[in-house]
């Protein structure tokens, strides 16, 4: 039985994967509403007529490339973003091939539509633009049925049934990934309420597009629980729960329900946490870590393409990570998660004691630089808050300042490396990055924060006032800046998390992993900053192009595959060869190309 298996899979591994038949009941109408089974004018003359689609469309028969033209063209013909956006969900509710083939084949053009920055409008208008639901929306008032409507999902999910002796992919679970959201915490727009379902349709996208996992193994969730934001319970075409958001006792009983249906209803499934606000984001991760295999995507996915872009800006500027003096502006979720994730690997990396590599970071919140007398610090800000005897040796002129902001901070710690995750739009402003660029040779820059009018300096800006010495990498997309001195374009990398969460979970679902360890995180981070273009050219680029992704997270999960089997948390039978895990994962992922259709047996011969 299991040589058979492998005899199929070695036979499956190649192209011809995609020309397993796909066997199905549907007909006509029916057939043509099934956005996973439908190939519209792409049927072929035969399937028309064995599944009585003749009559339900019109008589030419059109490749996948020549309604890829078509669909692009009608995209195109969108006047903004937010209206392209609502193009293309509509594509995935109708064509799921077409939809994934059109948004594969011009990544570059189709992601800041739809995700990053289009995306964060797209939430904010939900209830406006709201044509038909796509996710799973959980919402507090029902939640005694919690249960019955996750079953629901996985028996609606649509279910590939291939001819016996093929291998299926329905395997023991419905789901390999759940992407979750409590929407108190999108991008850096707030509480979205419902609106935050597309946050993780976007995240589920990404997982497609840009690693292959199959579509309809991705459940996409919104926990409702009410909102706070005013704008939202203004609008009466609001569709979610008009109720102030749910905190403290009751929220965490809500979280903890869910959690544990996931963990009975879909065994294993990696559950992927995005945009909970700063007061659940760690502490949820902190507790469902031992539980199920979790992983939170702006605290431990922006960590790893931060560490990424950095252990690739230290290339450039030939140091080592623990030689670097680092600000973090914004010490939130993603600030704190960056802070933790490069701090680990100064520890794993260039052998610092835990105390050292904190000594590394000054962190900056509302309150200013963090001083170990501050009273409301919280989290990870412990470890990293400053003493107030160090301040004392400062200049009386940074001494005397109400608390201690950025200028006073890059003036007093001469960083070597400067982040944003503050939200606050302009804030690395000329005299902060002047003075940081007086002395250092090439400044590393991170304005992480999305969207693109959040941005905490514009990389042009940073340019310029570092005559195009900074070494720069940004949250959303930008175009390059024209160095001053040589004229030349510097491209801007895209440190968006994007770049590494499709990798990372795709190594974790192809090793059926009972968790996503920090060692296979950090296997990812060095694969990733392995693939930078600044490796080989210290003008180039600090990571490689959001646009190549899928093939970046090929090598990720590869990375993420090896460790996973070296920590014994891997549940696959596998040569630890990197041949094999490369054809293991390969054979995993999903490709958006039309397989041929097969009539379930009973159908043929009731008809
Ligand atoms: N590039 C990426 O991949 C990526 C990933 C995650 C988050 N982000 C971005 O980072 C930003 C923060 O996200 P988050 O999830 O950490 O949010 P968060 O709310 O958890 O953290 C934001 C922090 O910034 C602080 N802050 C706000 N205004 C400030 C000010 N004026 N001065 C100093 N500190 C201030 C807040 O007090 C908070 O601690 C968002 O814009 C988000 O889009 C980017
Ligand atoms: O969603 C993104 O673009 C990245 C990140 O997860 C964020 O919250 O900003
Ligand atoms: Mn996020």
């Amino acid at each position: 039985m299991h040589r058979r298996f492998l005899q199929q899979k070695r036979l499956q591994s190649s192209s011809t994967k995609n020309l397993i038949p796909i066997r199905t009941s549907l007909k006509g109408a029916g057939l043509l509403q099934q956005p996973v089974l439908n190939k519209g004018s792409a049927f072929s003359r035969e399937e028309r007529e064995i599944f009585q689609v003749d009559g339900h469309i019109p008589y030419d028969v059109h490749s996948l490339e020549k309604q890829m033209v078509r669909a692009y063209a009608q995209f195109k013909r969108q006047p903004s973003n937010i209206l392209k956006h609502a193009f293309l969900a509509s594509l995935r509710d109708q064509n799921q091939i077409l939809f994934y083939a059109l948004v594969s084949s011009r990544l570059k053009e189709m992601l800041p539509v739809l995700y990053t920055p289009t995306v964060g409008e797209a939430v904010s208008q939900y209830s406006d633009l709201f044509r038909r639901p796509i996710g799973c929306f959980l919402s507090l008032p029902t939640a005694h049925t919690m249960r019955e409507q996750l079953q629901s999902h996985a028996n609606a999910a649509f279910r590939y049934k291939y001819p016996p002796g093929m291998k299926n992919s329905d395997t023991e679970r419905p789901f390999d990934i759940v992407v979750v959201t409590d929407s108190e915490g999108i991008l850096g727009i707030g509480d979205q309420g419902v609106g935050g379902i597309s946050i993780s349709t976007s995240k589920a996208a990404l997982y497609v597009a840009g690693a292959g996992v199959d579509p309809n193994r991705i459940l996409s969730v919104v926990l409702d629980v009410g909102t706070d934001n005013h704008t939202l319970f203004a609008n009466p075409l609001y569709m979610g729960y008009k109720h102030v958001r749910t905190r403290g006792v009751a929220y965490d009983h809500f979280v903890h329900q869910f959690m544990m249906n996931i963990k009975e209803l879909f065994p294993g499934a990696l559950v992927h946490f995005e945009d909970f606000g700063l007061n659940n984001a760690a502490r949820l991760l902190e507790t469902y870590k031992p539980v199920l295999p979790c992983f939170n995507d702006d605290i431990e996915g922006t960590g790893a393409v931060a560490l990424a872009a950095t252990m690739s800006a230290i290339g450039v500027t030939k140091s080592k990570l623990c030689d670097q003096r680092i600000v973090v502006y914004g010490a939130g979720t993603a600030g704190m998660g960056i802070a933790n994730q490069i701090r680990d690997a100064m520890i794993e990396v260039d052998g610092l004691t835990l105390e050292e590599a904190n000594s590394r970071f000054w962190c900056i919140d509302r309150d200013g630089l963090l001083l170990k007398s501050n009273p409301r610090l919280q989290g990870s800000q412990h470890d990293y808050a400053r003493d107030d005897e160090e301040v004392r040796d400062w200049t009386r002129e940074i001494q005397e300042q109400p608390n201690l902001r950025i200028l006073d901070v890059v003036k007093a710690v001469k960083p070597t490396m400067l982040v944003g995750c503050s939200t606050n739009a302009r804030s690395f402003n000329e005299d902060v990055i002047r003075t940081m660029a007086e002395h250092v040779e090439r400044p590393i820059i991170f304005p992480m924060s999305n969207p693109t009018s959040l941005v905490e300096v514009d990389p042009a800006d940073a340019n310029e006032w570092t005559d195009g010495r900074a070494l720069i990498a940004t949250g959303s997309p930008f175009p390059p800046a024209k160095n001053p001195i040589t004229g030349k374009d510097y491209f801007i990398a895209e440190a968006n998390n994007a770049l590494i969460y499709p990798g990372l979970g795709l190594g974790t679902i192809a090793s059926r992993s009972s968790k996503m360890s920090k060692g296979m995180i950090l296997a990812g981070v060095k694969a990733l900053a392995s693939a930078s273009p600044a490796l080989e050219d210290p003008d180039a680029p600090l990571l490689p192009d959001l646009a190549g992704v899928r093939k970046v997270s090929l090598q990720i999960a590869a990375a993420v595959v090896r460790q996973a089997m070296e920590e014994g948390v891997a549940n696959i039978n596998l040569k630890k060869d990197d041949d094999a895990i490369i054809e293991h994962i390969k054979f995993g992922m999903w490709d958006p190309v039309y397989r041929p259709l097969e009539l379930e047996p009973e159908d043929l011969t009731s008809d």
